[in-house]
């Protein structure tokens, strides 16, 4: 039989484990994510394991952050895969709670993050930062880990929850994870499952019109001019609408017109129903 990470289904049990590891003076980690696990997610285990001794997994996939209409119902569930991929990583334990469970005392409380939340995903997906925000809060406090790492293929989400982790004192160190790629460049994600071959071929321009936009600026192209080139010329490979392509800075997430400070192109295009994220750092000249 394959090895599996063991999983706890409540909060009490995973309190219990935390609490006896604690009581060892060991340092503990979680990895939060909603399951279909891929080598993005397995790096995330292995980035926190240098800095951690035991890693809490979460697979939880999330009611409050899916919209109307969006994917909620047809996201891959995948728990038993999941576990025994993580039996090749330094992963102790798996975190996977019903929504029941999460919910437990009903949902009257909401975390909300000003500002940083009022453009790019938080614009095409609105409410979807609250639920990832409030999630991720009762994540932190049902743990209580040392440290908790986030991918930066979700640039914006990273930047939210370091923002509200610092405004709430929560007493945790977040560390963000390089954003891992397939070996064409199409940033890794459970939603590429959704691409039939035609669009999985598609995708893969993606990355490639990004670095392109990346070299233009780091040249001294105007920036919104790179933009819109950017964004025709992924219309012209075959995506069928792009929701954003943006360049900001690296930390504030505020739209710039001259990389001065170490900046950030984001974007999100779509094919058919699915929508691709990518993101790629810009130096400072
Ligand atoms: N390619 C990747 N590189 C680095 N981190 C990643 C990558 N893909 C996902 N992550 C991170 O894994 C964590 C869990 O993400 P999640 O379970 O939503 O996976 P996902 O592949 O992003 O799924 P989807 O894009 O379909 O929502 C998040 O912190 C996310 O940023
Ligand atoms: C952080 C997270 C696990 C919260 O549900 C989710 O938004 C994700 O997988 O990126
Ligand atoms: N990885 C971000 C979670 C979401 O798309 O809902």
């Amino acid at each position: 039989m394959t090895a599996s990470v063991p999983a706890v289904r409540t909060v009490e049990d995973l309190r219990a484990q935390v609490h006896a590891w604690k009581r060892e003076g060991l340092r503990v980690g979680l990895v939060p994510t909603m399951g279909a696990l891929h080598h993005g997610h397995l790096s995330l285990v292995n980035a926190i394991a240098e800095k951690v001794d035991r890693i809490v997994v979460s697979i939880f996939v999330n009611p409050t952050q899916f919209g109307e209409g969006e994917d909620f119902d047809a996201y891959p569930r995948t728990e038993a895969e999941d576990r025994k991929k993580l039996a090749d990583t330094p992963a102790s334990l798996v975190f996977a709670p019903n929504g029941a469970e999460m919910y437990r005392t009903g949902h009257a409380s909401t975390v909300t993050v000003a500002g940083l939340t009022d453009r790019f995903e938080g614009a095409s997906r609105p409410g979807h930062f609250d639920g990832v925000a409030t999630v991720v809060t009762k994540l932190l406090l049902q743990c209580l880990p040392d440290v908790a790492i986030f991918g930066e293929k979700d640039y914006q989400q990273l930047a939210v929850i370091r923002r509200f982790v610092a405004d709430l004192d929560i007493p945790v160190e977040i560390m963000g994870g390089a954003l891992i790629r397939e070996s064409d460049g199409l940033a890794a994600s459970s939603r590429n499952a959704y691409l039939n071959a035609e669009e999985r071929a598609i995708a893969g321009k993606f990355n490639v019109i990004l670095k392109e936009l990346v070299a233009d600026v780091s040249a001294g192209a105007d920036l919104r001019t790179a933009e819109q080139a950017a964004s025709d010329k992924l219309l012209e490979a075959g995506f069928k609408a792009v929701d954003y392509v943006s360049i900001v800075d690296a930390n504030s997430l505020e739209i710039i017109d001259k990389i001065t400070t170490p900046a950030r192109v984001l974007a999100v295009a779509r094919i058919g129903s699915v929508r691709l994220l990518d993101n790629m750092a810009i130096e400072a000249r």
